[in-house]
């Protein structure tokens, strides 16, 4: 059955995502949009110039499949690890081709279901379907239908949040306006069409994280405002959003993650003071500076989707187990210095594909029974 609350009790089910045939990444407004704090670079003259003239016809960039093979076979002995540990895991279908949809206004080349995350979350028993940002993505979570009917079947409430029409004019592109990069042109000339409805809702569910009754979420845009009204008229009193103006661009998981209750792992002490009063209290594990040296070295039409502190993007499985990157040792030695048992794994190349461990997972089944209150 369907139930889970928070990011650290003990874990009994988890989807682990797929990312066979990730084939390429549409270079399109959405995309740019929504990975232009990080990418920035790569979206910036020259670069951008000489990178584009390996792009396709339609403007996308193929992914070298040596990437997605290594992706793959990370993936593998992370689902090993897990279950090693006694976690039940259940898998996406995996994407069979990389298969071109259109809607009324747009088109774009499904994505697997690899950074899981992302696009559902779960409060208790209900499941709860995300809008999504990037076009690309919108019918990602279809990968997923047979493993959420199957907790519907158990007694899951499942809901899916209205879905955009993502039109150009859908988006709120003030984050990134007034920026003077190639992208940048494009988002700041949006197509008009016929069918504009406005800014919509459009929010990932990797901008919560879970405290029990209490919810963490970033804002940065009115698209990301209006998801997060339509959470808290739903969910009503059961659970309490606290929201984090423009923490980030979208994701939080790599910049804060409770470990247990009373324990952070926290990118940098700047961040303390958006914290909401209660969670000030709280010990904190701030990772040592991630190196360079410990990331592939990629070429200059490769886009690196994250920051450089995506590792602290770790999975909890209990209280006192964390699964962590084996390519950062000095966060490994800092989580064991703090008490924790930390299951090394290897992830290569994170910074390609946009997650870490906690990205890949949705996890659906963890010990609790009611949504506790930690911040009272
Ligand atoms: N759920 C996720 N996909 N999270 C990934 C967040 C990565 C974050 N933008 C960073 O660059 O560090």
């Amino acid at each position: 059955m369907l139930n889970s609350f928070d990011e650290w009790s003990p874990l009994k089910e988890v989807i682990v995502g797929s990312g066979l045939n990730h084939g390429s990444h549409e270079m399109e407004l959405s995309f740019k949009l929504f990975f232009h704090d990080e990418a920035y670079a790569a979206f910036y003259y020259p670069t951008y110039q000489v990178a584009k003239e390996k792009e396709a016809n339609n403007g996308s960039r193929r992914l070298k499949q040596r990437y997605v093979e290594e992706l793959t076979e990370d993936v593998e002995e992370f689902v090993a690890a897990l279950t090693g540990l006694g976690v039940k895991v259940r898998r996406p279908l995996p994407l069979s081709r990389p298969a071109t949809f259109n809607t009324p206004y747009w088109s774009g080349t499904c994505l697997p279901a690899l950074n899981v995350r992302d696009q559902a979350i779960v409060f208790g028993d209900e499941l709860i379907e995300t809008p999504p940002q990037v076009r690309t993505r919108y019918f990602e979570n279809d990968l997923l239908k047979p493993v959420f009917y199957d907790y519907f079947h158990a007694g899951a409430r499942w809901t899916t949040m209205p879905r955009p029409v993502m039109t150009d004019r859908s988006f709120d592109t003030s984050y990134v306006s007034g920026q003077n990069t190639p992208a940048l042109q494009e988002i700041a000339e949006p197509a008009e069409s016929e069918f504009d409805v406005g800014h919509e809702m459009m929010f990932d569910a990797a901008q919560c994280i879970r405290f029990g009754r209490d919810v963490l979420v970033n804002v940065a845009t009115r698209n990301h405002a209006l998801g997060v009204e339509w959470l808290r008229r739903h969910l009503g009193d059961r659970f309490r959003f606290h929201v984090l103006e423009r923490f980030a661009d979208n994701h939080i998981d790599s910049l804060v993650l409770p470990l247990r209750p009373g324990t952070l792992l926290l990118r940098h002490p700047g961040l303390v003071d958006h914290l909401p009063e209660k969670l000030r209290s709280w010990d904190r594990i701030y990772p040592p500076e991630p190196n360079e040296n410990i990331f592939p070295t990629y070429e200059d039409d490769d886009l690196v989707l994250t920051s450089k502190y995506i590792d602290l993007n770790v999975l909890s499985v209990d209280e006192e187990t964390v699964i962590a990157n084996s390519l950062f040792p000095e966060l490994v030695k800092t989580l064991e210095k703090q008490g924790f048992t930390v299951v090394p794994v290897r992830h290569r190349h994170r910074r390609l594909f946009g997650g870490g461990f906690h990205c890949f997972t949705l996890d659906t089944v963890r010990e609790g029974s009611v949504p506790e209150s930690y911040f009272d």
